[in-house]
């Protein structure tokens, strides 16, 4: 056991070392403050300062990982530069970034992991609203889920960026946790209704088909829609995350229930910025291609024969024509390296369009 005095001289120690890490923090801050005054020196006329730099984010954390050498984790570490960094930009320049809502979404979590949480969040009721709002200019960036590691792809988002001029400018991966949340006042003997995201339930099927096989599925808006409803019905649960089940107060019956332990859902960062290379970058595009046999062979020799590393293809009706397609596709490497510059060329060159999303660094936490 360890003595009071012991405990009190390391009480001391830590003392010492928050005043230390304070005044860096502070010096940080400030530092960080005449980087804002550079930026808007350095400017042309008429010309809007670029505050938040994706790419020197990215550097600034993966050194910090680089570098640390425990007893922190990396990931705990980083996340605490993450948010350090979010209140250096935010006295830059405070930062608006809408998410699919409301309020206790992974959508939100996810907006969190990426800015950290010294911007101010906006919350829409649909993923084309958070596309219109960027278009807009109301917000500075939207975070939107793109696919999950289980039920594949979120078809809105894919769909909403052909209908609006958007520049990727990075990705977030979130581990997906869910839990069968009640209320207070639910008979957690007489549940007949389960509340959760259409995508949510399917995470869960194999869980919910073994513990709930005669209980009906009920599909809503979200996951902290499904909570909020759960609040004042006596007979339901609802299937959400940690951030709805505190927003709303509500009790774990069952934690984890999701089929496959590594439950992962992408998030994008939508926003009109394009972003430097970093050195470990994503691209990702929309190709349509001439509906005639052998299109999408064609399409992928380019990036083979140049030993590019396709992370992802999806298929999508291109909606200006019954039965032609738009793929998307992401890929390693940055738009402006002249590898990928090059393999684009040939490829628009048999494409009937093609588009760059964006270049983005490859998500660090
Ligand atoms: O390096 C910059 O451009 C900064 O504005 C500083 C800083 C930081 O705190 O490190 C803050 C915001 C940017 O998004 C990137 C980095």
């Amino acid at each position: 056991m360890m003595s009071e005095q012991e405990l009190q001289a390391l009480r001391l120690r830590i003392d010492n070392l928050d005043e230390k890490i304070l005044e860096l923090i502070s010096d940080r801050a400030r530092c960080a403050e005449d980087v804002a005054r550079v930026k808007m020196k350095a400017l042309p006329e008429g010309e809007k300062p670029v505050f938040y730099r994706p790419e020197r984010e990215a550097q600034v954390l993966k050194r910090i990982m680089e570098r640390n050498k425990g007893p922190l984790d990396n990931e705990e570490m980083a996340r605490l530069f993450r948010e350090i960094m979010s209140s250096c930009l935010a006295l830059e320049n405070p930062l608006k970034v809408a998410y699919l809502g409301p309020e206790g979404t992974f959508s939100q979590a996810a907006a969190m992991k990426h800015f950290g949480h010294a911007v101010i969040s906006v919350p829409m009721a649909a993923i084309d609203e958070v596309f219109r709002e960027v278009a807009a200019g109301a917000v500075n960036f939207g975070v939107v889920p793109v696919e999950n590691s289980t039920e594949g792809a979120i078809n809105h988002t894919l769909d909403s960026f052909l209908e609006h001029d958007m520049v990727i400018c990075g990705e977030v991966e979130l581990r997906i946790h869910h839990h069968l949340l009640v209320g207070e006042t639910t008979k957690t003997d007489k549940i007949t209704r389960i509340y959760s995201h259409a995508q949510s339930l399917a995470q869960c099927r194999k869980w919910l088909d073994a513990h709930y096989p005669n209980v009906e599925r009920v599909a809503v808006s979200s996951n902290a829609d499904a909570a909020k409803r759960v609040k004042s019905e006596w007979n339901s649960a609802a299937i959400a995350g940690d951030m709805a089940a505190n927003l709303y107060g509500l009790t774990k019956l069952a934690e984890k229930i999701e089929d496959r332990p590594d439950n992962s859902t992408r998030f994008l960062i939508i926003g009109s910025q394009e972003v430097p290379p970093t050195g470990d970058d994503k691209t990702s595009v929309i190709v349509s291609m001439r509906n005639k046999p052998g299109a999408l062979h064609e399409l992928l020799v380019p990036f083979h024969n140049n030993g590019i590393d396709l992370t992802r293809i999806e298929t999508r009706p291109s909606r200006s024509g019954k039965w032609t397609y738009v793929f998307f596709i992401d890929f390693v490497g940055h738009h402006r390296d002249p590898l990928i510059k090059d393999v684009l060329e040939k490829i628009n060159q048999e494409a009937v369009a093609l588009k760059v999303l964006g270049s983005y660094p490859k998500a660090v936490l």
